[in-house]
């Protein structure tokens, strides 16, 4: 049986898009970079740590699979997560203003067998956002939960100048990267 390890009703979404059958699992782990890890590593290491927290809160894991990721935006080195509030949120969209940020998404299939990864990097070109702008976007409630306080699914896909990559992968789970690691798994998506 395939589990997802998440809390995000995007990720379940877009799994739902490969058309495989899951379950879902609550698991919640620290996110916090380690000094000198790479954006990179980070997200992987916390994809990781998602799906091996899933993993382990399964009572009968048997042949089991749980599918782990995580979803940060980063510009200069610098790694933006959720915003911690709304003025957290207003400072992390001045910053990604005019400029050209990544987005890293890292995904993880663990199993009693063994362990996958896949990452996927995207880089989304934002338009130039005056403050009138970014602040009826902090208001409306939709930069919260969201990994550098936008959503490409939302009304933040108005923002987005440019994407060059993965457009699941920016929403939180890439799904040609996810598809090739369940096929590895033994487990066939949809088309
Ligand atoms: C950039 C971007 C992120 N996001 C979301 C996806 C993730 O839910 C979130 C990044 O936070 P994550 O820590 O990756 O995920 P999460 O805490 O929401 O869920 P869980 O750990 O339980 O799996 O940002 C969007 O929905 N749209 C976007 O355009």
């Amino acid at each position: 049986m395939l589990h997802l390890a998440s809390q995000s009703p995007r990720r379940r979404q877009l799994l739902e898009q490969l058309g495989v059958d899951f379950a879902v699992l609550d698991v919640d782990v620290p996110e916090q970079r380690a000094p000198g890890e790479s954006p990179r590593d980070y997200v992987s290491r916390v994809a990781r740590d998602k799906a091996r927290a899933g993993l382990a809160a399964l009572a009968h894991a048997g042949d089991a699979l749980v599918l782990g990721a995580d979803t940060e935006v980063v510009l200069d080195d610098e790694v933006f997560g959720k915003p911690r509030d709304a003025a957290d949120a207003v400072a992390m969209l001045r910053r990604l203003s005019g400029r050209t940020h990544a987005v890293i998404s890292a995904v993880w299939l663990v199993g009693a067998g063994g362990e996958q990864c896949e990452v996927c990097e995207s880089q989304v070109r934002f338009a130039t956002l005056d403050e009138p702008a970014i602040a009826a976007y902090v208001a409306s409630g939709e930069p919260f939960g969201k990994a550098g306080a936008y959503a490409i699914q939302g009304r933040g896909a108005a923002m987005l100048a440019h994407l060059d990559g993965s457009y699941s992968g920016v929403m939180g789970l890439p799904l040609f990267e996810t598809a090739r690691l369940l096929r590895h798994g033994g487990i066939s998506p949809a088309g």
